[in-house]
């Protein structure tokens, strides 16, 4: 044994007060093995228990113990279990030692450079051999794709259903299609013995079954795997076998189930490169009405379904259901419920005959996982009604309206396969809803496979030639070649991404543009501000001195009008000056803010045709240097009729009365902008008798000088003529008062040109006569009409009273007409 264990045992029998004496072997004795102590050790516990239960008296232990006596009993499960442990910790560094000796890590256990190097290189070609891959299988799949162009896009099978039961009974059992020795011809004996070649891409006998018919399916059906769209649809007479080929039975399952089982294989074949996902739906198109067959509650009123061009052109049914199908059991199981819910009805010509076309769609969306190309194609799966003989089939009520849509339907099928055939510009797909459905699948980018179904029996020999004719027809369609059909949904979600993008850009090119033009015409606005608040401190300046002078040269007059009062003109206007109020300290100047004053508008020139005899003009323009100059002057002149029209003849009691007047109006201020250089000309009829024409023109300078004055100038008219002796009591009257305004601000440049031609064209027009003008103090309206020549006019041709008013001129902002047409009342 052990020098260590057995040292190791003992001192641990010691500590729990043990009297153990274990020595070792002797010398010569060989060494024992770890069996030996593991033997000594169950020795020990034997030897132990023994002692606990019997009593038994001391004896010896073999193998090496020499002496153990227990002092007290309790401690023999506590010394079992150190021994129990003991062995345990043996066992455990036995496994330790065999495992260290089976791994042994040294430096040579790792690889070496040139393995590394090897890994390296295997890795690069592994990364060759991939790329390799996915181009032969690409290559591999656009041959295949090819071979199936070359056999024809639209390809045609013929099935030829066995006798059935009834036939052989009847006697009928002689077949009129025979099949020749190739396996893609056949002949149809006629009625008159004579016989009809067919040829189609194959043709199955009656003893065809189920797997060999779907073996020459299958290249066509897995195209779809790689992206085209694909049609497999069964024709033929009512009771050929169409449905027992698509759908077939649970026992020979058709190519329905077939499809989807290859598809789920190939699939997973290709699960490592290409990612699938299968969806199925089931329709039927029933009395040209479609109806959803994987609707579960049967008992909700089915939605009305309709057929949509989707924006990739191909024709969709929004609102079908798309069941995700995961494995063949869902597969059957989508079949089942579907075909359930499809109509049949017993017919004579087949117990469990189909009333409507049943489609099923298989949508199948991959993903490469290599390069990331998405496809998204359909397969069309569809079972259509069989054609069938009203008459024969002896159809009535509800099956007779069915056949006429099945037929209805099938006939327009054709017309779309003759006009396809024919290459016509016009397909007519929209003339039913089965064309429509099928319009891509037929004429499109897609691959087609028609199932004609014949019948063998004699009785049916009529339809079974219709039914080969249509299929060569449906054979002889020249259709492009198919597409690969990417999914466009994600394309074209980034195409809208982008639209809108680039909209929004413009957009905010254009806001960007608005603000722009917005900063500098505030920036303008705010120059323009600044440059009227300068003017006008400069005006208020310059009024404020003027008013100094004024005032300076009033009170320099008055001292010396009271100092030598000679006259009675001079003591009036003394009395006047101290009777004028004393000027207004402060100007009544607007208040000019940062908000720029609205663009100059014209005043509207108003005129409109009264009376061809009236005449009225106005025109009032304000300076602001006339606000300054504390003098009114008043004008007025009565001007003789002028030579009278030959209207005027036929209007003999008319007069004219022209009225100017100048006056200083108190009006608010007004901008600068906003002063029109040209004051609007106003013509309204104020009596049928009279043509009042009126002309306010106010001077800065005028309004400054200290004077009031008011002319009245009466031309005599000139003599009669002879049509004015038709008119003798027409006369004419010009009055013409000017006033100075007391007027918002102008400005000295807006007195056009123009104006001042046209004030020196009526001071020249309205100049008093020497012995006419009186003066302001013996002047007035009753002296005025006593003075004129006219004043002894007959009282019917009493002209309208002017009306000598204050100076009211408030509304001046509101710039209407009744603000220029100043009323002027005498000075007293
Ligand atoms: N190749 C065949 N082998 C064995 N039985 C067949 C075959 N073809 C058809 N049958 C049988 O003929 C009968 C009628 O077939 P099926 O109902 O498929 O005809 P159909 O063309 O779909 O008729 P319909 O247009 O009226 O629906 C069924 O009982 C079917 O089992």
């Amino acid at each position: 044994m052990d020098d260590q264990i057995i040292k190791m045992l003992t001192e641990k029998f010691n500590r729990f007060g043990i009297n153990c004496n274990l020595k070792p072997s002797s010398e010569s004795q060989p060494s024992v093995s770890t069996e030996a102590c593991d033997e000594t050790a169950d020795n020990v516990l034997a030897q132990l228990n023994n002692e606990t239960s019997d009593n038994m008296d001391e004896s010896s232990i073999p193998n090496g113990i020499h002496e153990c006596s227990p002092r007290e009993d309790h401690t023999l499960p506590i010394l079992k279990k150190i021994l129990d442990l003991s062995t345990k910790i043996q066992n455990l560094k036995k496994q330790h030692v065999a495992l260290s000796n089976q791994v042994k890590l040294t430096t040579e256990s790792f690889p070496g450079l040139d393995v590394l190097k090897s890994v390296q290189l295997l890795g690069a070609e592994y990364e060759v051999l991939k790329r390799k891959y996915v181009e032969e299988s690409s290559e591999r799949r656009r041959l295949y794709n090819e071979v199936i162009e070359l056999k024809g896009n639209i390809r045609v099978f013929c099935r030829c259903r066995p006798l059935n039961e009834s036939e052989i009974a009847n006697g009928s059992a002689v077949s009129v299609v025979n099949f020749e020795s190739s396996s893609d011809e056949l002949q149809v004996i006629c009625s008159d013995s004579s016989k009809k070649h067919f040829k189609f891409d194959y043709v199955f006998r009656p003893e065809d079954n189920q797997e060999t018919v779907f073996e020459q399916t299958i290249p066509i059906v897995t195209s779809v795997l790689d992206g085209y769209n694909v049609c497999i649809f069964a024709y033929g007479q009512t009771g050929t076998g169409k449905t027992f080929t698509m759908e077939g039975t649970p026992q020979h399952r058709g190519v329905n189930y077939r499809t989807l089982e290859e598809l789920f294989r190939i699939s997973e074949e290709r699960n490592d490169v290409i990612k699938y996902e299968l969806f199925v739906s089931m329709l039927e198109v029933y009395n040209e009405k479609i109806r959803d067959l994987l609707v579960e509650n049967s008992v909700e009123p089915t939605k009305k379904l309709e057929i949509k061009q989707a924006v990739d052109g191909t024709q969709e049914v929004p609102g079908l259901i798309e069941a995700r199908v995961y494995g063949t059991v869902d597969v059957w199981e989508k079949l089942k419920s579907g075909n359930q819910a499809r109509s049949v009805g017993s017919t004579s010509a087949n117990e469990l005959s189909s009333r409507s076309h049943c489609l099923l769609r298989v949508t199948v969306l991959g993903e490469n996982l290599i390069n990331g190309q998405k496809t998204r194609s359909h397969l069309w799966l569809v079972d259509l009604a069989g054609s069938e003989r009203v008459g024969k089939t002896e159809a009535e009520g509800e099956r007779l309206k069915e056949s006429q849509f099945i037929n209805k339907s099938l006939s327009a099928l054709g017309d779309v396969i003759s006009a396809l055939a024919s290459k016509s510009a016009h397909i007519p797909y929209r003339n039913s809803k089965l064309t429509h459905i099928l319009q891509s699948s037929l004429g499109g980018d897609c691959k087609t496979l028609m199932f004609v179904q014949i019948s063998p029996g004699a009785a049916d020999l009529t339809e079974t030639l219709c039914s080969l004719n249509f299929a060569t027809r449906v054979r002889g369609i020249e259709s492009g070649p198919a597409r690969k059909q990417t999914d466009l949904t994600e394309l074209n979600k980034y195409k809208q991404m982008v639209e809108k993008v680039k909209h929004d850009e413009k957009e905010t090119r254009k806001l960007q543009d608005n603000l722009q033009a917005m900063q500098m015409r505030l920036t303008t606005r705010e120059l323009m501000c600044r440059n009227l608040q300068e003017k006008v401190r400069d005006l208020e300046n310059q009024v404020t001195e003027e008013r100094k002078m004024r005032l300076k040269q009033e009170s320099k007059s008055l001292a010396a009008v009271s100092a030598q009062p000679s006259t009675m003109s001079e003591s009036i206007a003394a009395r006047k000056i101290m009777k004028k109020p004393p000027l207004d300290p402060r100007l009544p100047l607007r208040r000019i803010t940062n908000i720029l004053p609205p663009p100059p508008e014209r005043k509207p020139s108003c005129s409109s045709s009264m009376d061809e005899q009236e005449n009225i003009a106005r025109t009032t323009s304000i300076n602001t240097q006339d606000l300054v100059k504390p003098r009114r002057g008043v004008s007025i002149a009565v001007r003789p009729p002028t030579t009278p029209s030959t209207s005027r003849t036929l209007q003999p009691r008319r007069r004219r009365v022209s009225v100017a007047t100048l006056c200083p109006v108190r009006t608010p201020l007004r901008s600068p902008t906003q002063q029109s250089p040209r004051r609007p000309s106003c013509s309204s009829s104020m009596d049928g008798q009279e043509n009042i024409a009126r002309t306010t023109s106010i001077n800065t300078q005028d309004l400054m000088k200290p004077r009031r004055r008011v002319s009245i100038a009466v031309r005599p008219p000139p003599p009669p003529s002879a049509s004015q002796a038709l008119q003798p009591r027409r006369r004419r009257v010009s009055v013409a008062t000017l006033c100075p305004v007391r007027t918002p601000l102008g400005f000295p440049t807006q007195q056009s040109p123009k104006r001042n031609q046209r004030e020196t064209q009526y001071s020249r027009l309205f100049a008093p006569l020497p012995e006419a003008i009186t003066s302001v103090e013996t002047a007035s309206p009753t002296l005025m009409r006593s003075s004129s020549k006219f004043a002894g006019s007959p009282r019917h041709q009493r002209r309208k009273p002017l009306v000598w008013t204050p100076l009211k001129l408030k509304g001046l902002k509101n710039s209407s007409r009744k603000s220029l047409v100043i009323p002027s009342r005498p000075f007293y």
